[in-house]
């Protein structure tokens, strides 16, 4: 019986958007960043998550990875998971050594893990003696080489991979994609896979998600749901500027919250 690595059942996650003037408390608005979002992933499947800027990708994968949490709904996951995003997870003040180490402590790994993973880590991110620098010096694509590599290192069932390949350079962006072919053909990880590349999501997933407006619009084969997102992509391109801000300006409306029930405010919010 094929199991499911993710389950997920109407889930939400609600963001506090402040006004045109800054007044955080007063007048605030509440903001679906993702609204009543349903669907199942069997383990081994490739999903890539299209869906124009602020449609809900990356709030979808903190909530995958456990970063962040959902205001409603259900989620269950099967496995152990991980995210590999820019700028997310890495302690800036800490040396690159210093983050493997407390990311191994905090997941309770033994040290001759720990020192294993540090290993793999030098081995894959090639950054020399920058392992030993502050994460705060690190250029962008040195971040993510250290966060996709210590994400690999640590060899988790289901991968969660936000727009991380497109600030490396070619070669290093190469390496991660022939090591996650492997991942999803030998070893047959979980992989989720947010990027604006529709030709690199075609070419290397199995399924596609669509999200926008914070709705899951299609979940499909990965040539259906690419298709159709880019004709919708097509449609939105042959707005006249006044027709294009008529219709984000109603789609923003759709997201507002508009009197939240009080059990909301239990919840955590970012
Ligand atoms: N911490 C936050 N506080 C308030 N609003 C947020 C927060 N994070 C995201 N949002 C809002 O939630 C919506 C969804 O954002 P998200 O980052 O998930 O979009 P995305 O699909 O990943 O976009 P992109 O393609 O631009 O990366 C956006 O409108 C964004 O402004």
């Amino acid at each position: 019986m094929m199991e499911y690595a993710v389950e997920v059942e109407n889930i939400s996650k609600i963001y506090t958007l402040r006004n045109k003037n800054n007044q955080y408390k007063t007048d605030k608005k509440e903001f679906y960043a993702l609204k009543d979002v349903s669907f199942r992933i069997k383990q081994g499947d490739v999903v890539g998550i299209l869906g124009t800027n602020g449609s809900g990708k990356s709030t979808l994968s903190l909530l995958l990875s456990g970063i962040s949490e959902i205001n409603s709904g259900t989620m269950k996951i099967n496995g152990e998971q991980a995210l590999i995003a820019i700028n997310t997870g890495l302690n800036p003040q800490l040396t690159g050594l210093e983050n493997i180490n407390v990311k191994g402590a905090l997941m309770g790994l033994r040290k001759k893990r720990i020192q294993e993973i540090t290993n793999d880590v030098i081995d894959f991110a090639e950054l020399g003696d920058f392992l030993y620098q502050p994460v705060k010096k690190y250029s962008s694509g040195m971040k993510s080489r250290l966060g996709f590599s210590i994400s690999l290192a640590l060899n988790p069932d289901i991968f969660i991979v936000d727009e991380a390949l497109s600030v490396g350079d070619k070669g290093f962006a190469k390496k991660c994609m022939d090591r996650m072919m492997k991942l999803r053909d030998e070893e047959g990880k979980t992989i989720f896979f947010i990027s604006h590349s529709l030709s690199q999501v075609r070419e290397f997933c199995k399924t596609g998600m669509w999200i926008e407006g914070g709705k899951l619009i299609e979940i499909d084969d990965i040539d259906k749901v690419c298709d159709d997102y880019s004709e919708y992509v097509d449609f939105m391109n042959a707005m006249t500027k006044k027709q294009k801000k008529k219709f984000m300006d109603e789609k923003f409306e759709k997201r507002l919250v508009e009197a939240p029930p009080k059990r909301f405010s239990l919840f955590h919010r970012k």
